[in-house]
């Protein structure tokens, strides 16, 4: 459908902008031809629609992906790492023009999408190598004559409900694996973030993938809930990968139990980053800069609560202070931008309620504080705020949003307590220079995975999720993220006269 908004930026290969959703390889409108604004977070001003699918529209993707999944499941892996390796490459050659994309609905500055498409080729790269790497076992058991081995199969249709702070690695490190195992999806991105993963499907169906191995149902915020049940609950819908909120990722959980479907729960972090004094402080600094900030903290992974040793808490503060200070908050496609808007208001007044509800509570605020209300879009101030405490919102709940909240511990029994004390289990960051406490901190802390003098632990080759409320799964890594659309036959074998 040809877009009657005025584009706010210009592509090298315009033939990437879709404004339909994709079944079966063809572009198509929802059954009651409703359609939502896709806004640019930089400005607030919509750029984009796309249609508005009910529950009604459910049943044509799921059957369409299954058609797809009973020959699909046939192909050879190596003809999926092939296809796999092709959009790979469509996607690294398209670089520049889904930087923009990526730029113009999440907010994220130019530079961190050129990060996220770099990160996210990494799962196209490494599930093409995965997908000849499935393999079952064989073993001898007990009973003379007999042999027991395993086969490893695509489970079938597998659904992806997907979050707007990271629209293509998000959904590359989900489709990687389904692809490399053998099953098809339907995806339904976040209402924020349809476009990016429209012209992902333009390309995979450049890259070669048949009709109906990959299809994408597109909605706004008010039939989210009810398509992402139907979806869920769908027969032939196997497999659900949800990435999100634990709130969100626990009805979804529900809505599977129905069908006992099979599930991946890549939910929400609070996570603690642990600063010892004897921490190399610059390496510390360095990557909390580069952890905290990225994408305006709306990262799962983001370092939530910051509890720092009291012999170097005030230093550390300014020296915090010192360097996010130099931080440029603008557009994300401005020259010089280094901290965008944040993607969506709600996330404003979120930050703004944490904020208050810390100074009420005793805590300084050392930097920023507010929301920055004359640039037009969804923009809040890179803040610092010391001296907090447990009792505050900050450490219950996640702030997505450019906080940084430091807490100061005196001990490492302390430390591990106070880190531990959540319903989260996502990551969790120590630094410290004493060989023995670092391997402690990797035992005791309560996380799915642990950065060790570093904040940078996400990887297509390291296994990704959570433990306690930030839900179970894991998705990219050896053999794991790829099980996750895998089921193990059993085959048991009497063989006659054999020991
Ligand atoms: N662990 C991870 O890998 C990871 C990665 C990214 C984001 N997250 C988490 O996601 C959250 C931020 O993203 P968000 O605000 O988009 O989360 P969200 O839970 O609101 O939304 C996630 C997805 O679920 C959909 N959704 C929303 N309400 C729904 C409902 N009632 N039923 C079914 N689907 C629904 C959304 O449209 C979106 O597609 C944070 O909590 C963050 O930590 C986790
Ligand atoms: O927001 C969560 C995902 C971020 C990551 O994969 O590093």
């Amino acid at each position: 459908m040809a877009t009657q908004y005025k584009l706010p930026f210009q592509l090298d290969n315009p033939e990437l902008l879709h404004f339909d959703s994709f079944v079966n390889n063809e572009w198509v409108q929802a059954s009651k031809g409703g359609r939502f604004e896709v806004l640019d977070p930089g400005t607030g001003i919509a750029w984009a629609s796309c249609p508005t699918n009910t529950v009604e529209d459910v049943p044509r993707a799921v059957e369409a992906a299954h058609a797809a999944f009973e020959k699909y499941k046939k192909v050879t892996p190596r003809q999926r790492a092939q296809w796999l390796l092709k959009w790979d490459t469509l996607i690294r050659e398209n670089r520049n023009d889904l930087a923009k994309l990526l730029t113009h609905e999440t907010g994220k500055p130019l530079a961190e999408a050129y990060g996220e498409i770099d990160y996210s080729t990494g799962f196209t790269w490494w599930f093409a190598g995965e997908a000849e790497r499935i393999h079952g076992g064989i073993s001898v058991p007990a009973v003379p004559g007999r042999r027991v081995f395993t086969v490893k199969q695509p489970i079938g249709v597998a659904a992806a409900l997907v979050p707007w702070n990271f629209p293509m690695a998000m959904i590359l490190r989900k489709a990687g694996a389904a692809l490399a195992a053998g099953c098809t999806m339907v995806i339904k991105p976040s209402p924020e973030t349809p476009i990016t993963t429209l012209a992902l499907m333009h390309l995979a169906q450049k890259a070669g993938f048949p009709p109906g191995v990959l299809n994408v149902l597109t909605t706004d915020l008010e039939n989210t809930p009810s398509l992402s049940e139907a979806l869920c609950k769908h027969p032939l819908v196997k497999k659900v990968t949800f990435t999100g909120s634990t709130r969100v990722g626990k009805l979804i959980a529900s809505h599977c139990a129905e069908g006992l479907k099979k599930v991946t729960l890549e939910l929400g972090g609070n996570c603690p980053f642990i600063v010892f004094d004897d921490a190399n402080l610059d390496q510390a600094l360095d990557q909390l800069m580069a952890l905290k900030w990225r994408h305006a903290g709306q990262a799962c992974i983001t370092a939530n609560r910051i509890y720092v040793q009291a012999g170097i808490y005030d230093k550390f503060a300014e020296m915090l202070k010192e360097r996010t200070s130099k931080i440029v908050v603008g557009h994300g496609a401005a020259e010089g931008t280094t901290m965008g808007p944040l993607t969506t208001p709600r996330g404003i007044a979120k930050a703004a309620n944490q904020v208050e509800d810390a100074k009420r509570l005793g805590a300084k605020v050392i930097l920023g504080g507010n929301e920055i209300k004359d640039k037009g879009g969804y923009f809040f101030e890179p803040t610092i705020i010391t001296d907090m405490k447990q009792e505050m919102l900050i450490s219950r709940e996640e702030t997505f949003a450019p906080i940084a909240a430091l807490y100061k511990f005196e001990t490492e029994e302390e430390a591990v307590k106070l880190a531990n004390d959540t319903s989260m289990g996502l990551a969790s960051y120590a630094f410290t220079k004493n060989i023995d406490r670092m391997w402690r901190m990797l035992e005791n802390l309560e996380a799915g995975m642990i950065g060790m003098n570093t904040g940078n632990s996400s990887a297509a080759e390291s296994p990704f999720g959570g433990i306690k409320e930030s839900g179970y799964g894991k998705e990219s890594g050896k053999e794991v993220a790829v099980n996750e659309y895998l089921i193990t036959k059993t085959g048991t074998l009497t063989l006659e006269d054999h020991y």
